[in-house]
């Protein structure tokens, strides 16, 4: 087995994959320039090597963009095959900044992907988003509808899919987009979760109201056409996330064809439904404040995950309760998150 380089593997859903992978015998090469990811995930991964296989995990400090920096790792570390997690992914932050978001994702990613190219590495898994879709003219979203995205965010990770499908028209390269709903949870053992700062995802910001870390949580949107006016997404345990990743790299390997698939559980959940169950699950009070709605969000987004089911024989594992149970026991354990901050 060679080694699979991770660009971003110092982030929530990249940690957490490495450590599937490394669970998996693979060895794994992390590309992180820690602007939102951690170190320390890094460093937690690689104690629980204990020391016989450490060699099986290694850390670079540095950007996808930079060619002679990744072509050393491909060479040095005998790369066949590439996970790219490493994005910019704010929404808020990419309808102020939208040059960022092209320069950082699309951009970035297509120089990758050249020096990839360069380096004769055919075969990569994208993280692409449920963002690509906007507001989905039927639910569940099957991958086949109709594309148009509401932010520059979407719109950078649809044009990286695109990017590829020339790739390998031109040279033969093979990949796989994923195209996540929610993903929430954290590491069965509680040693490694979600950190982001600043935090924006609902299920973090619910569990740190719970653990005193803010007063109230907001709703945002009580009128919506959903059952209790809340909207509905559908929530995806990062463990799920990172398994699909496992059998799509493994499959591309064995030489199954290239393509875009979402990856939910096919269940959605409002907004209430969420806060009430953190509530069952930490047995605090959970302050809910009724807000506004939050621009861009859509009322309803749930997959249809049958195409994933199919070819990868992937079903998802866990259900929102795991997934609550799990980031609370992150968060208890780290109530500060990792100890020190990206930079
Ligand atoms: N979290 C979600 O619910 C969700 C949903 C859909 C898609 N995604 C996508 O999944 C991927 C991972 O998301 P996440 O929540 O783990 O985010 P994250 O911010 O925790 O992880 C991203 C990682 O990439 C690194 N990075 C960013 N730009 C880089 C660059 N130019 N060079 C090297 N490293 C760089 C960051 O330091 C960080 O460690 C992203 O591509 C995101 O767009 C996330
Ligand atoms: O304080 C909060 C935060 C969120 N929400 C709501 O909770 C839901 C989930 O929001 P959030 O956790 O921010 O996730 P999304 O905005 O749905 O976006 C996530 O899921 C998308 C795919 O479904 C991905 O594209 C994005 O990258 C990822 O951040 C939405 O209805 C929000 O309006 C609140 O009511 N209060």
């Amino acid at each position: 087995m060679k080694t699979v380089l991770v660009t971003g593997g110092a982030g929530y859903i990249g940690s957490h994959t490495v450590q599937v992978l490394l669970q998996k015998g693979y060895s794994v090469v992390v590309l992180d320039n820690l602007t939102t990811g951690h170190r320390e995930a890094i460093d937690v991964l690689s104690q629980s090597l204990k020391g016989t296989s450490s060699e099986q995990l290694s850390f670079y400090h540095g950007d996808i963009a930079d060619r002679a920096l990744v072509k050393e790792i491909v060479v040095r570390h005998d790369v066949n095959a590439v996970i790219h997690f490493a994005a910019k992914s704010l929404v808020g932050e990419s309808m102020q900044r939208p040059d960022l978001y092209f320069l950082e994702n699309t951009g970035k990613s297509v120089q990758l992907f050249s020096t990839l190219q360069e380096c004769g590495v055919r075969h990569i898994i994208f993280s692409s988003t449920a963002a690509v879709y906007g507001i989905p003219e039927q639910i569940p979203i099957s991958e086949t509808i109709r594309k148009q995205p509401v932010n520059p965010y979407g719109e950078s990770k649809l044009m990286i899919e695109q990017s590829l499908r020339w790739m390998e028209e031109a040279y033969g390269v093979k990949w796989v987009a994923l195209r996540y709903f929610n993903a929430a949870g954290a590491s069965l053992n509680g040693e490694i979760g979600e950190d982001h700062d600043p935090e924006t995802h609902l299920i973090p910001l619910v569990l740190k109201t719970a653990l005193g870390q803010r007063e109230s949580i907001h709703i945002f949107g009580t009128d919506y056409d959903t059952p209790d006016g809340t909207c509905i997404r559908d929530y995806i345990h990062v463990l799920d996330l990172a398994e699909a990743h496992v059998l799509a790299l493994a499959a591309l390997q064995r030489g199954m064809a290239s393509g875009a698939w979402n990856v939910g559980t096919g269940n959605g959940y409002t907004v209430r439904e969420v806060i009430e169950m953190a509530r069952t699950v930490t047995g605090r009070e959970i302050r809910s404040i009724e807000a506004e709605r939050r621009a861009g969000d859509p009322a309803v987004l749930v997959a249809d995950a049958s195409l994933i089911m199919t070819r990868l024989n992937w079903r998802p594992k866990y259900g929102l309760r795991d997934m609550i149970e799990s980031a609370w026991q992150w968060h208890v354990n780290r109530p500060e998150g990792y100890s020190e901050a990206p930079n």
